[in-house]
């Protein structure tokens, strides 16, 4: 029979024959809009790995919405409740991606939590394209506070230098959702130097021929 004696196989599979797997939690910064939570979502989704968003988190801890938050016990108390989650994330739970809220990353405890349990990753976006992508909702606080694009270059300017900090900056521009999560897939495995086992990017859904007037 061709059973092998676990004492004597010659040929034992070496541990450093596991395929490589991400050393730290993803740790996706940028803007409102700059794709943290859709990059992440779908790097999630390809890695194999769970993802959270530090947003969501704060909302089903607090039992309501940031805008309820930001209006009921204003941004201070909102800071302090988003650098407690985002500590829990990073020292509690095994690694995963994870999308933090846009000011997160502006938190010097928060910065340092992330530098010392994660690896930061900086998407990186142009103001007309943060524009584009943050007019369709009215969830944000900040962006109610004002013209949009006031705030929003008004930010760039104080969080750039401090986004700047984080380990990897990957562009997050018009280019399609899953070509973004390539460069930061590509990005993390230049950082770290090993390949890192993940599922197919996701096909384009064939285009449908179907005669005109059909439903
Ligand atoms: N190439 C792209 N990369 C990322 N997001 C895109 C892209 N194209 C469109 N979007 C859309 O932009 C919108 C804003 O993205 P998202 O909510 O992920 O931003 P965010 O960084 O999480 O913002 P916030 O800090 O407010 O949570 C989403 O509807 C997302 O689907
Ligand atoms: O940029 C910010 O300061 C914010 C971004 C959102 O993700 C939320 O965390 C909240 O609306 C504040
Ligand atoms: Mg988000």
């Amino acid at each position: 029979m061709g059973l092998r004696n676990a004492t004597t196989d010659p040929h034992p599979a070496p541990a450093e024959d596991a395929p490589p797997r991400l050393p730290r939690t993803v740790v996706l910064v940028g803007l409102m809009g700059a794709g943290k939570s859709a990059i992440g979502r779908r790097l999630a989704a390809r890695l194999n790995l769970p993802f959270r968003d530090a947003d969501i988190e704060i909302e089903a801890a607090a039992g309501c919405t940031i805008a309820e938050i930001f209006a009921r016990d204003g941004e201070p108390v909102f800071r302090a409740v988003e650098r407690k989650i985002i500590a829990r994330l990073l020292t509690e739970e095994p690694v995963h991606i994870l999308a933090t809220g846009g000011g997160a990353f502006m938190d010097a405890d928060t910065r340092a939590t992330v530098h010392a349990h994660g690896v930061s990753v900086w998407l990186r976006a142009e103001l007309d394209v943060l524009i584009a992508r943050t007019a369709k909702r009215t969830h944000r606080p900040l962006l109610n506070q004002g013209n949009p694009r006031d705030v929003l270059s008004r930010l760039m300017n104080l969080r750039y230098p401090v986004y700047a900090d984080s380990d990897l900056t990957v562009v997050s521009d018009e280019r399609p959702p899953d070509a973004t999560v390539e460069l930061v897939i590509e990005a993390l495995e230049r950082h770290f130097g090993i390949p890192l086992p993940h599922r197919a990017a996701p096909t384009a859904a064939p285009a449908t021929s179907k005669p005109a007037g059909t439903p």
